[in-house]
C-alpha cells in the first residue's frame, strides 16, 4: 500500500502505537486509524497500457503446423496486453511513498498478485515476445534491467524495494543473446555489455562459494534475510507460526 505521508514520519508514527500497546497488544482501533491514516488503497502505481509494438495478428503463427499448438500459440499472443504494465507518473515523481521501484519502460507482469517485473521471469516472456515479433518491448525490458544494474550492481528478485536482499537467476545474458538471435541488433548487444559485466562483477563478489577442494566456484542465487519474507508475513502468521 503505498505510504500517504514520508517513511520517516510514518515510522515515528507507528513507534507511538507501539509505545501505547497495552500487555505486548496493539489496540486494533488505534491500529486502523493509523492504517488510514497513512496508508493510500492499493493499486494505482501501475497502469495497464497495450504494448506499441503488439499486432492483433502475426503471420509466423500460421506456419505452426500441430493445431493445438497454433491455437496455444495465438491465445497467449492474445494475453500481451493484458499483462503489460508500465509505472505510473505518480510513482516516478515519489518513489519514496512506494514499494515499486520505478524503471523507465513497459514491462509484462506475471499475473495475479505478481503485480512487479520478476527477474528471471522476464526472460521466458521475453522468448514468447519475440515470437509475437515485438521487438521494442522486449528492448525496453532488457533497458528496465540494465537500469536495476545501474542502480543496485544487480537484478533484484523484482522491482519492489522488499526484494532488494534477494536474487533470482541471473538470465539476464540468455534475455540479450535471444533478442540479438532474433534481430541481428549488434549495436544493442554492445550497448549491453556494460550491463552484463557488472551484474557478474555483482555475483562474483557476492554470490560466489569457493571449497579448496572443489575444482571451480559455485554461483548462486541467494536472500540476504533472517526473518520472514516481508509480503508474505500474514500468509506466514496464519498458516506457519
Ligand atoms: O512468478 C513470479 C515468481 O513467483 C514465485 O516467487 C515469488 O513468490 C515467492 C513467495 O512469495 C517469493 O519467495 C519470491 O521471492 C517471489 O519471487 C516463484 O517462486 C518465482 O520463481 C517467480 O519468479
Amino acid at each position: 500500500m503505498p505510504l500517504k505521508l514520508d517513511a520517516e514520519v510514518t515510522l515515528k508514527d507507528w513507534n507511538k502505537v507501539i509505545n501505547e500497546a497495552q500487555n505486548g497488544q496493539v489496540n486494533p482501533a488505534a491500529l486502523n486509524v493509523f492504517i488510514q491514516e497513512h496508508f493510500e488503497q492499493p493499486g494505482g502505481e501501475l497502469e495497464e497500457i497495450e504494448p506499441v509494438d503488439f499486432q492483433h495478428e502475426v503471420k509466423a503463427f500460421e506456419t505452426i503446423d500441430d493445431e493445438a499448438y497454433r491455437i496455444w500459440a495465438k491465445d497467449l499472443h492474445k494475453k500481451w496486453p493484458t499483462l503489460c504494465r508500465r509505472v505510473s507518473q505518480k510513482v516516478q515523481s515519489n518513489p519514496q511513498q512506494y514499494s515499486l521501484i520505478p524503471v523507465p519502460n513497459p514491462f509484462i507482469v506475471p499475473g495475479g498478485r505478481f503485480r512487479e517485473m520478476y527477474y528471471w521471469d522476464s526472460y521466458f516472456t521475453i522468448k514468447g515476445l519475440l515470437a509475437s515479433e515485438m521487438f521494442s518491448t522486449v528492448r525496453g525490458m532488457i533497458e528496465n534491467m540494465g537500469h536495476l544494474i545501474e542502480m543496485f550492481g544487480y537484478v533484484p528478485n523484482g522491482n519492489r524495494v522488499y526484494y532488494l536482499n534477494r536474487s533470482q537467476p541471473p538470465l539476464l545474458t540468455w534475455c540479450v543473446d535471444a533478442y540479438f538471435q532474433r534481430t541481428g541488433d549488434l549495436e544493442f548487444v554492445r550497448r549491453s555489455m556494460a550491463w552484463l559485466e557488472k551484474e557478474m562483477e555483482f555475483f562474483t563478489r557476492n554470490r560466489c562459494i569457493h571449497k579448496e577442494d572443489w575444482k571451480s566456484h559455485l554461483f548462486r542465487y541467494h536472500v540476504v534475510a533472517g526473518g520472514p519474507r516481508p509480503e508474505s508475513c500474514k500468509f506466514i502468521a496464519y498458516h506457519i507460526l
